[in-house]
């Protein structure tokens, strides 16, 4: 196995599979179903997930990023088939907005104990032509699992959050994480963010299923998180350059 990633079982059908050594430390969710296998998010494309994920299922395997950043799509290279969100199909599809040289500094940004045949000049920004562009209320089956697709922008104008209704499970990307939660890039939005979470909100929820960090995420953080920005529009720092707010579990950076 790997030395790069850390698998984690959550329950006797899910995994999750962890990139710690590197500053973003991402998290990719493994679910088996009885037909087939559900990838969401992909992680760096540092090491490849595609042979962890073969020591876990053998069902055919359909890759799902939360969103097109790059630390979530760099595994889609190792899989024939991957679903996106309408709205960044074009940024999977040959226009995302940063360039491969400003990508590769943030691929470095911080000391790393890389794969020793990791090569930084031979790093890429995934590309490609998805098998399915997903929009809101989508279902995705897995035989005797079925998961909904429930768009939620603000991070970034795609970004999706899983929802498995039958276990309770919120996959829920970037949207919600403890750490810096971002909605400071241009094409973020925090207002539109703050919709995002006001759409789940409702949800019951017994696990959250996060992109980042910390997996031991508490359910109050939907709340405490609505609760924030909420507040932030009251003060009208719901636009960008207000700066980064800061709360128990989470921070914003808007
Ligand atoms: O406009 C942008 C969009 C993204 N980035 C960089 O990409 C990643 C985003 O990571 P997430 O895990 O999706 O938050 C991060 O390294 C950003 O710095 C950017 O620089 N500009």
């Amino acid at each position: 196995m790997s030395e790069w990633f850390t698998v984690e079982q959550i329950d006797e059908d899910t995994y999750v599979i962890s990139e710690y050594k590197h500053w973003e430390e991402t998290h990719c969710y493994l679910l088996n179903g009885t037909e087939r296998s559900l990838l969401i998010d992909t992680g760096m494309g540092i090491d490849n997930i595609k042979e962890i994920v073969n020591q876990l299922t053998d069902k055919p395997v359909i890759a799902l990023p939360t969103h097109t950043h790059w630390d979530h799509i760099g595994g889609l290279q190792y899989f024939d088939e991957f679903y996106v969100h309408e709205d960044e199909e074009e940024w999977i599809n040959g226009n995302f907005p940063l360039t491969l040289e400003y990508i590769k500094s943030l691929v470095i940004e911080e000391p790393c104990d890389f794969p020793s045949d990791f090569d930084l000049d031979k790093y890429e920004i995934f590309q490609g032509q998805p098998s399915k562009v997903l929009k809101d209320g989508d279902i995705i089956d897995l035989g005797n699992r079925k998961l909904k697709v429930i768009h939620t922008p603000g991070h970034a104008p795609g970004h999706i959050c899983l929802y498995e209704e039958a276990r309770e499970y919120l996959y829920s990307g970037d949207l919600i994480y403890i750490g810096k939660l971002t909605a400071f890039f241009p094409t973020s939005d925090p207002v539109i963010y703050n919709n995002s979470i006001k759409k789940i909100l409702p949800l019951p929820v017994k696990k959250i299923l996060s992109a980042h960090h910390d997996l031991n995420v508490p359910l109050s953080i939907i709340s405490e998180i609505s609760e924030a920005f909420d507040d932030l529009k009251i003060k009208g720092k719901l636009k960008q350059g207000s700066g980064t707010f800061s709360y128990p579990n989470f921070e914003i950076e808007i």
